[in-house]
């Protein structure tokens, strides 16, 4: 049986069994004989290799996956496992190369690409998912004789063979042996290393950890990296609340007053996702667009706040400082410089504008609004574009399209859009500055290289403003004014938030 290797895997990794889906699901496959099965390979290991080669051309592994299960008719299961098999094998390689190299006896760059995506899905389910090693070898070698050739396949087995002479920590050991300690964890939790060292330094920075808990911390880091995130929603006030989600089976946050975490299954089965009542939202991002909603604000006028959102593509945040502005009697400008990502904010914000918010969307560039609009705005989000090395546990192939040069060129531009919504703020008004990176460089330096020169300006502590859904102030915020936010601490992203308040000129 064909997929009796990854059924037992995927069941012994979850610990428990899964419902039968097959009955139900991929005709054609069971429809196949065992003998036309093993030529063609596993659908599932196919449609990883294919995702992985899709990725490797510059595919976004999120985009490409779900079509070709559609394409290949997976579902349940088997879609389940190509999922992991795919998302870890990208995710992972940074510990699985030198795993091959040395199984191989040759580098990874002596290995042709198409071939060697088979041997990293192989070793993946080798040293990640517990697949059965005489499973992993024969369907992956399988694999490799329909989409590498037979000579390949060859290959593949060696291959395969060695690397599942050795458990995953005895291979750990064996590749980070003798390496300096960010190298080594760059390895064993597959991070490019520049990232390592960044990271490391941003905890530091950011007063997550001191000189002595640093190394377990980052540890703790990395490791939370490379774990999917659980699926959190927002209920958006007003359009949908919590207890709606609730009762479609989500479970309360701890973290949000207005959100839920959905245990398994599809979100867009629950109606107010659909509706765009409620959508899937990052807790960190939650909280931040309520902080911004709460921060005290000098001397509004009659006629009511106006909000901007600087950089607002595609449209998360702003959805929820739509239907908080409504509340608040506020309007919401959502600003974006791309065209396709400003249709984007338009379906996003669709619930809302449906039930009366106030909100004017329009496509520009957000460095110029500041002179366009000066001294106009009561409360701006700067949620800029950045490396989001806070967001790596979402791509399985962001941190390897990322280098460390990406930092400086963000921080320009970073620079000129806090600059920017600075001047558009009135007196009195509050400017919210985030990235999805805990990055020094692109967090307190941008803000401090900023406000170092003006005079028009303050920071403020943004953590009482950063509530959890008891209304508590969130733990392990850092040392302020500024908050950071942690995957391995908060289970959000790493999201970096600081509140600026626009003082008299
Ligand atoms: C981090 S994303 C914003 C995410 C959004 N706030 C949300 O919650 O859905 C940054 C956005 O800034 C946009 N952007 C980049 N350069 C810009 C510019 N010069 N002016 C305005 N927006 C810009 C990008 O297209 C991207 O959509």
């Amino acid at each position: 049986m064909a997929d009796d290797s990854h059924e037992r895997g995927f069941r012994n990794a979850r610990g428990r069994q899964r419902p039968d889906v097959r009955r139900s699901g991929n005709r054609s496959r069971s429809a196949s004989r065992p003998a036309e099965r093993r030529r063609e390979g596993d659908p599932a290991r196919r449609a990883a290799y294919d995702v992985m080669r899709a990725v490797e051309r510059g595919a976004y592994a999120n985009l490409e996956l779900p079509r070709i299960l559609r394409n290949a008719g997976l579902t349940g299961r088997d879609a389940a496992f190509a999922t992991e098999l795919t998302y870890g094998a990208i995710r992972m390689h940074g510990l699985y190369d030198p795993v091959i190299e040395l199984a191989a006896g040759r580098p990874v760059g002596q290995i042709d690409p198409p071939v060697l995506a088979t041997a990293r899905l192989g070793v993946h389910q080798l040293l990640g998912m517990r697949v059965p090693p005489h499973a992993a070898a024969s369907e992956t070698v399988a694999l490799a004789r329909s989409v590498n050739g037979a000579g390949a396949a060859g290959f593949v087995n060696a291959v395969l063979r060695r690397a599942s002479e050795r458990s995953r920590e005895e291979w750990v050991a064996e590749v980070t042996a003798g390496r300096e300690r960010a190298d080594a964890l760059a390895v064993e939790y597959s991070h490019p290393v520049w990232v390592v060292r960044a990271l490391r330094s941003a905890l530091l920075g950011h007063g997550a950890s001191d000189a002595e808990a640093v190394d377990a911390d980052l540890v703790g880091l990395l490791a939370a990296d490379n774990d999917p995130p659980r699926v959190s929603l927002v209920a958006r006030p007003g359009l949908a609340d919590v207890g709606e989600l609730l009762e479609a089976g989500a479970e309360a946050s701890e973290l949000s007053p207005v959100g839920a975490v959905l245990p398994g299954g599809d979100p867009a089965s629950i109606a107010a996702v659909r509706q765009t009542r409620a959508a899937v939202q990052d807790e960190g991002s939650q909280l931040l667009a309520l902080a911004l909603a709460a921060a005290h604000v000098d001397d509004v006028g009659d006629e009511g706040e106006q909000w901007l959102d600087l950089c607002a593509g595609p449209g998360g945040k702003s959805a929820l400082l739509a239907v908080l502005a409504q509340q608040q009697g506020a309007v919401l400008f959502a600003n974006e410089v791309s065209e396709h990502r400003t249709e984007l904010v338009r379906s996003t914000l669709r619930a809302a504008i449906d039930a009366g918010a106030e909100v004017m969307i329009g496509t520009g560039d957000g460095r110029d609004l500041g002179q366009e609009e000066p001294d106009t705005y009561d409360r701006v989000l700067v949620d800029a574009p950045c490396t989001g090395l806070g967001a790596l546990r979402r791509r399985p192939e962001a941190r390897w399209r990322r280098s460390a040069s990406d930092v400086s060129d963000l921080a320009a531009l970073q620079r000129e859009l806090l600059t920017s919504a600075i001047d558009a703020t009135r007196p009195g008004g509050v400017i919210g500055y985030a990235t999805c990176s805990p990055h020094l460089a692109e967090t307190t330096t941008v803000v401090a290289d900023v406000l170092g020169g003006r005079s028009d300006v303050v920071q403020e502590d943004a953590r009482p403003l950063f509530r959890d859904a008891r209304g508590a102030q969130v733990d392990g915020l850092g040392d302020g004014p500024s908050v950071q936010l942690w995957p391995h601490l908060h289970g959000t992203d790493a999201m970096f938030f600081a509140l600026i308040r626009k003082t008299a000129p």
